[in-house]
């Protein structure tokens, strides 16, 4: 029996809107990017998509995409599960600076391979900022050992999967339908997995904000299909 997984990335946030780097950052949703997530919800209606569980991080951009997309698809009744591990990729030191002066001044080339490479890492936070950072109400809770100074791809993946793993696939396992609202790049990390993407080809996927990616998956968890709605 075909499995159905469906990714939301998040609408446009307040700091996508600023051309800021936002990692873990919990901005707001943009007006914009309020209309995206609805956007979501209706096309996910107009498909005929019924989920039985979602799944989200523990960041406002995502849990109010998550929101919208159950309401103005008529299913706010579905289990919502949020978790850390399905958080943006920590952007370590250059969360909150503009990416355009940061490209002015470190050069493009080096933005880029701070924003796309799978396995380098962006500056890390100062001890200041990594204990503010620990200090927030939704990240007091975790180990200090799981709260990042920065995040390469490659790390996202690492703590995306066990999540995946232990959460979502054992639900699409059982033939249920999943929708996981989150962020660009915990989604590109997850979709790195489901559609086995190289470590270079993963620099050119790109996965637009509020457009729900449907994943049919075999028994094996396998993709069979992939489309956008
Ligand atoms: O700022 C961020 O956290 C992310 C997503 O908006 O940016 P990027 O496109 O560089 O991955």
């Amino acid at each position: 029996m075909t499995k159905k997984l469906v990714l939301v990335r998040h609408g446009q946030s307040e700091w996508n809107l600023a051309n800021k780097f936002t990692g873990w950052v919990d901005v707001n949703l943009s007006q914009k990017g309020e209309e995206e997530a609805k956007e979501a919800g209706r096309k996910i209606k107009e498909a005929g998509i019924m989920f039985d569980h979602a799944h989200t991080s523990v960041l406002t951009r995502a849990i109010k995409t998550c929101n919208f997309a159950l309401e103005y698809s008529g299913q706010m009744f579905v289990p919502v599960e949020k978790s850390w591990r399905l958080n943006e990729r920590h952007y370590g030191a250059l969360q909150g600076l503009n990416k355009a002066e940061t490209a002015e001044k470190y050069g493009d080339e080096q933005v880029h391979i701070w924003r796309r490479s799978y396995d380098t890492l962006p500056p890390e936070l100062s001890d200041e900022e990594a204990k503010k950072q620990k200090e927030l109400p939704m990240f007091k809770h975790l180990p200090a050992d799981v709260v990042p100074r920065a995040e390469n791809l490659k790390v996202t993946l690492e703590r995306v999967l066990p999540y995946y793993f232990d959460h979502i696939a054992p639900q699409l396992l059982d033939g249920e339908t999943v929708l996981v609202a989150a962020h660009g790049n915990s989604l590109r990390a997850l979709a790195k997995h489901l559609e086995k993407i190289s470590d270079d080809d993963i620099m050119g996927l790109e996965i637009p904000t509020g457009q729900p990616l449907v994943y049919e998956l075999d028994d094996e968890l396998n993709v069979v299909k992939k489309y956008y709605l």
